[in-house]
């Protein structure tokens, strides 16, 4: 169609808007040829008149007819443009409320900041074994899910959801739900393999670890995790600060097995937290219980906590949270003696931040009074030597050629000693919970220990939560390393989506044209190709003198040219700034060297690792009883995804004893700067991630107010814009919806083929075999014969007369899982019916024999003993298919509910105006009258 064609008169497009970002118009008069002008009269009924300077180019986008307003995947829309997806987000949302839509491969999920009915077990069910998941269901999170677990079931492939998205958007809760899902579908294969007697040697009598109880430590994993890693900030009041990868592996469709990596724990805030924001949940739930033999009190006491003025969230019992953390705790096995250990060392971090430090003797040292309460409260707690703690918080060994010397610290210097305790503890007994739940969630029988050994077989489904791109008033360390994470997801996302895919395309000689995306290669080799930003970080932290300035100056001189680096024209003169994908942060230089050393003090570490109390001791040693293996929190012993606390520190190691000499022999400990952990941690997850099947979530965060079903377009284009959903929906829609490989496909599909061919399909013979399985296509008999009296394939087709039967009937069929329309007989896989209910005339069943009794026009018989678990699985088919429309007409429901709701809020509100009005209105009669 030309130009002149598409514009004109009366067509819909779509105009700019500086609130709404778009806005609706028709257009006033047809495009003509070279035209300069375009008339619109938008909905609000304004006239503008559009200048056209590169026609073809800056024509405004076309808007879909009506009806196909609220799709729920964007890619079947006529025309896709950005209007185009936020119009459909926004009708959904608002007028349906409808939080998930799909995008090609991607499903975006709005969060709807309020309570919604779509999460329940009948849901589940109804997704639970939907073959057709993307079409025949509302778009879901458990419609991922599902889509994983089966493409892992059927091919055995690894999976993993990938969960993005702003801060406060949704992605735990949207991880929550996934893992929910995959539990609650694991345990019921669990159970009906139970029911029906098979058993298949999973979780019979002997196992002294029950199936069952895998899924509920997987769940219980979560509130521990949040309460140990999850904070109030400004954007989330319940925002993660560390970054999680949960593995599921699978035996049987029942899980095995699972374990956990953990990412870079914002560790700066067990110390400082900004205005209005909190530390850790934990510790709140902890003085809820204001234990006296703990020395814990309302947390507005503790400096540690008050940092942000902020002690309570909306909404949240922090005792309640409490329960449902100790709950946590006793289903993954951790005894009442541990937990009382874990409270103790968080009670004595809180003490300890109330250390007082004041200027010593001299303006270069500093002093701690020997009854300082915080102090001892902290020592009493650890039982650690008070005097030695004392000491060395205000000191520090310098050691040279075969002499010592004992340094003051200047307060400022005091203060970052102890705060780096504080934090080395608080990691230690955070990597130790991860390696508690691991150890949890691993199997413990002989015979599910050999499974685990046998596990890098298991075809598993990985879950990743990990925190979303972050611009703050001032950006530190802790956001360059969230958005470099972020930076490297979207990369693999482009690698899997774009990249990928149309190397598919050129690869397969199918007609193309490239669609241009934004490679972010160039961003991430800024920060970390050799002599890039993390380089010079860590040579600057190796640098006796090295400074945050040095290292700014330094970056300036090597990466002034990069096209993603620079420095604020105004303003701070200690910022730099990164171009990223999403958009520009500036970052202030302040702090970077000293949190990328993460140094603790080696006589202070001496001193915690002295504790009498042997748990602590080994706790601070990097061990425990969970004794993680490595690198904490690593999945199985692989790979190092956790930064292993023992590696943090070392900053001055002394080698001789002094007078004051902590009791401990000093250990040798690598030093391995934090940037360097995190980006060898985020390389093993690429690495992980790139041989699994990724499914996206996005997560779209619709307002900053977190008001419910509310939806504010700047902001949601922007974060679609930054995740690459509109790019998507364009290659999405111009590719091709499926793809499957030779082996694949012909796994799938292979019972449709004669025997032979069947089980003779080699390597080689695997496209010709597709071929022969798509040909099928060609034989009405085989795709839903519209006659009634279909009775299948038979040669010539009896059905033959009837209409909209070819009669034809192809010898390259054996008999398959036959599902004719009228359901005559039911087969499964091996050709043997289910259950006959049809015999009489018409029976497909050819086998004859004890399965079918042709003539006997009933379908009373019983099945013989061993269909009995293909019986279950067909009821359960049957029940998940009612559920499907239960949960569907829920859906609709919901919708119409809060349709209502609006209306009566709205009735109620009318009605008020009226009586205010009457009221008024009697006011002045009575006035009138008094006059
Ligand atoms: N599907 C949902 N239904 C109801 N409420 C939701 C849903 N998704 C998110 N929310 C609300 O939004 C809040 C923030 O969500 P969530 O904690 O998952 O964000 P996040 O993306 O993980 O943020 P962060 O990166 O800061 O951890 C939740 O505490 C919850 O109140």
């Amino acid at each position: 169609m030309s130009l002149v064609e598409l514009y004109s008169k009366g067509t819909r497009v779509w105009l700019p808007d500086t609130l709404e970002i778009w806005q609706g118009g028709v257009l006033t008069a047809g495009y003509q040829e070279g035209a300069k002008e375009l008339t619109v009269t938008l909905e609000s009924g304004e006239v503008r008149t559009l200048r056209i300077r590169d026609a073809g180019r800056d024509l405004p986008p076309l808007r879909n007819p009506d009806i196909l307003t609220g799709e729920n995947n964007l890619t079947s829309l006529s025309y896709l443009n950005e209007a185009e997806v936020l119009h459909n987000l926004r009708i959904r949302f608002l007028e349906r409320r409808t939080i998930y839509t799909y995008c090609g491969i991607v499903l975006v999920a709005l969060n709807p900041y309020q309570d919604v009915p779509i999460y329940d077990d009948t849901v589940i069910l109804a997704y639970s074994g939907c073959e057709d998941v993307g079409s025949a269901l509302e778009p879901h999170v458990f419609g991922v899910a599902e889509q994983a677990f089966n493409h892992m079931s059927v091919f055995g492939q690894n999976q993993s959801i990938i969960v993005s998205g702003e801060s406060g958007s949704g992605k735990t809760v949207n991880a929550r739900y996934t893992l929910r899902y995959l539990a609650t579908v694991a345990s019921a294969a669990t159970a009906s393999v139970g029911d029906v007697g098979g058993g298949g040697g999973n979780g019979g009598a002997g196992d002294d670890f029950h199936y069952s109880q895998i899924e509920d430590r997987i769940l219980a994993s979560n509130p521990i995790l949040e309460a140990f890693g999850n904070a109030k900030t400004t954007r989330n009041d319940n925002s993660s600060r560390f970054g999680k990868y949960i593995q599921i592996a699978f035996a049987a469709s029942q899980i095995s097995h699972a374990s956990i990596r953990t990412y870079l724990l914002e560790k700066s805030r067990v110390v400082t937290q900004a205005s209005n924001e909190r530390n850790y949940h934990i510790f709140y739930q902890l003085c809820s219980t204001e234990d006296a033999s703990l020395g814990l009190s309302s947390p507005d006491n503790f400096q540690y906590l008050s940092g942000g003025q902020c002690w309570t969230v909306d909404n949240v019992s922090d005792a309640d949270e409490l329960s449902v953390t100790r709950t946590a705790f006793r289903t993954l096995g951790l005894t009442e003696d541990d937990e009382w250990s874990l409270f103790t060392i968080l009670a004595a971090i809180l003490h300890l931040g109330n250390v007082s430090i004041h200027p010593g003797e001299s303006s270069e040292s500093s002093a701690i009074a020997a009854s300082d309460p915080g102090l001892s409260a902290a020592c009493d707690l650890l039982k650690i030597d008070q005097e030695q703690l004392r000491t060395w918080l205000v000191h520090r060994r310098i050691v040279t050629v075969g002499e010592q010397l004992i340094k003051p610290f200047t307060v400022d210097e005091a203060v970052n000693a102890r705060d780096a305790v504080a934090k080395f503890m608080y990691a230690c007994v955070f990597h130790w919970l991860v390696a508690l739940i691991n150890k949890a969630l691993e199997r413990r029988s002989q015979q599910q220990k050999q499974k685990t050994e046998l596990s890098h077989c298991l075809p598993f489904v990985g879950i990743l939560d990990i925190y979303g791109f972050e611009i703050f008033q001032v950006n530190s360390f802790e956001q360059f390393c969230i958005n470099y994470a972020n930076e490297k997801l979207q990369q693999q996302f482009n690698i899997h989506v774009f990249k990928l895919e149309q190397q598919i395309y050129v690869s397969e000689e199918i007609d193309w044209s490239f669609i241009e995306f934004t490679d972010n290669q160039p961003c991430i080799e800024l920060i970390e190709a050799k002599l890039g930003i993390l380089d010079l970080l860590d040579e600057e932290c190796k640098m006796v003198r090295g400074s945050d300035s040095n290292w700014l100056q330094k970056m300036q001189r090597t990466l002034g040219k990069s096209r993603h680096y620079d420095t604020p024209k105004i303003g701070s003169r200690d910022c730099f700034i990164v171009r990223h994908f999403a958009e520009p942060v500036a970052y202030t230089v302040h702090g970077f060297l000293e949190k990328n050393r993460d140094a603790v003090y080696e006589d202070l570490l001496s001193i915690v690792r002295a504790s009498e109390v042997d748990f602590f001791s080994r706790l601070f040693s990097g061990g425990g009883v969970a004794e993680p293996a490595g690198a904490a929190g690593s999945a199985g012993g692989r790979g190092r995804a956790t930064s292993n606390p023992g590696a943090y520190f070392k900053d001055i190691a002394p080698t001789g004893r002094s007078a004051q000499q902590p009791p401990q022999q000093q250990q040798k400990f690598s030093r391995q700067t934090v940037a360097n952990q995190f980006k060898q941690s985020l390389t093993d997850l690429m690495d992980t991630l790139s041989k699994t099947n990724p499914h996206f979530i996005r997560c779209i965060k619709p307002n900053d107010a977190k008001a419910p079903f509310d939806l504010d377009s700047r902001r949601a284009v922007e974060q679609l814009r930054a995740c690459g959903v509109l790019e998507t929906v364009r290659i999405s829609a111009a590719g091709f919806p499926s793809r499957w490989g030779y082996e694949e496909f012909y796994q799938r599909y292979r019972m449709l083929l004669r025997e032979r061919l069947a089980l003779s399909a080699k390597a080689a013979q695997l496209k010709a075999a597709c071929v022969a399985i798509l040909e099928l296509g060609k034989w009405p008999t085989w795709r839903g014969c519209a006659a009634s009296a279909c009775t299948g394939p038979a040669s010539p087709c009896s059905a033959a007369t009837e209409a909209g039967c070819s009669g034809a009937a192809t010898p390259e069929f054996a008999w398959p899982c036959c599902s004719l329309r009228h359901g005559r007989a039911e087969f499964l896989r091996d050709d043997a019916p289910l259950h006959c209910v049809g015999a009489g005339p018409l029976c497909a069943c050819r086998l004859g024999g004890a399965e079918c009794a042709p003539g006997a026009a009933s379908n009373e018989r019983a099945p013989p003993p061993h269909f009995r678990r293909r019986r279950a699985k067909r009821q359960l088919l049957q029940l998940r298919a009612e559920a499907r429309d239960v949960a569907n007409l829920r859906n609709k429901n919901f919708g119409l509910e809060n349709r209502l709701i609006e209306l009566h809020q709205r009735l109620d509100a009318q009605n008020a105006e009226l009586e205010a009005g009457k009221a008024k209105q009697r006011q002045l009669e009575v006035s009138l009258h008094c006059c």
